[in-house]
């Protein structure tokens, strides 16, 4: 059994389907991306999974207990960072999980935390979270995340608004608390980030689930993509489609996926006495295979 299961979850505002029938699972030590543009129902998932929200129908259970707005005792087990840490201006990183802890944690603990989520360096200290950067926010938050030892952490857009380097030292402290064996569903837009972090993809649109895969094989369904101008790209085109590859023509560019190898594209347009000018193959990303996917949903395919 996954540590997390939602199973045909649907929530609604008014006439809209913010959650249509979501269903998908978090295994224990994975670090899982919900993806999908504004508005998708990330947040929304979200907070039914913390029960922060009623739903109207479907089942969540974490660790093998139901998770219902009424029903939190599961919760103690899940640590979440929903939109913004809830970080007071005048308390120092120390004091904060001091508070969030309520006396269930010795100063030991307290100081293996702070050095696990590296809060413990000389930019804080005792410094008062008002004068935190942003992303000393986002450690501090993840800190009071993790101070129950949960088993999930749930993260809705934590990269945001970070620099580069904030980015990059986040997804190191993830990764690290995921191979000691917690679990994270991490919302983002940074594609690119969640590309280099995470385990298993699913990717939600308009309320609905409309891919759920580990990060491998959905790079897999990304096909080699080769953009390629002759002295002809109409003819090129022709010559192309006869062997039944998907080409188009983009921005004057010739586009084809689906040959074997590049080899078999150039033979095709040698044999038909044309000339390559230029050549450029284009393996797959995550953004690319993102949008692709949305399109195809948004046209009903
Ligand atoms: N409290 C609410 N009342 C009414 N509609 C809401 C409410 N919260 C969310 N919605 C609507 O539900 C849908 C899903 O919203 P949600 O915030 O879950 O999306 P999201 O994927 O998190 O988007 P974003 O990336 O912009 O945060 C949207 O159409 C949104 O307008």
């Amino acid at each position: 059994m996954a540590l997390l299961e939602v199973k045909n979850v649907s929530k609604k505002y008014g006439a809209r389907a913010a959650m249509d029938q979501v269903s998908f699972e978090v295994e224990a030590g994975h670090i899982v991306g919900l993806i999908g543009p504004n508005g998708a129902g990330k947040s929304t998932t979200m907070r039914a999974i913390t029960g922060l929200m009623s739903y109207s129908s479907g089942t969540i259970s974490f660790d093998g207990q139901p998770v219902t707005f009424s029903n939190h005792q599961a919760l103690d087990k899940i640590g979440n960072l929903i939109e913004y840490p809830s970080i007071y201006p005048n308390l120092t990183a120390l004091e904060h999980l001091k508070l969030y802890a309520m006396d269930t944690k010795s100063p030991a603990d307290f100081k293996m935390l702070m050095h696990k989520t590296q809060i413990d360096g000389d930019n804080f200290g005792k410094r008062k979270a008002k004068n935190f950067s942003l992303g000393m926010k986002q450690r501090l938050g993840i800190a009071i995340a993790l101070i129950r030892n949960p088993k999930l952490v749930i993260l809705d857009e934590p990269m945001n608004g970070l620099d580069p380097q904030s980015v990059h030292d986040l997804r190191e402290l993830i990764r690290s608390l995921a191979d000691e064996g917690t679990a994270f569903l991490i919302s983002s837009h940074l594609l690119d980030e969640l590309q280099k972090l995470v385990d298993d993809v699913v990717i939600i649109n308009h309320g609905k689930i409309i891919e759920k895969d580990t990060m491998s094989n959905f790079f897999s369904h990304d096909k080699v993509r080769w953009t390629v101008d002759t002295n002809d790209n109409e003819a090129a085109l022709l010559v192309v489609q006869e062997h039944n590859w998907q080409a188009s023509i983009d921005d004057g560019h010739l586009q084809i996926t689906g040959a074997e190898s590049l080899q078999e594209v150039i033979s095709a347009i040698n044999q038909a006495n044309l000339k390559i000018l230029t050549l450029n193959t284009i393996t797959g990303n995550l953004e690319k295979s993102l949008l692709d996917m949305l399109a195809a949903d948004d046209k009903g395919e």
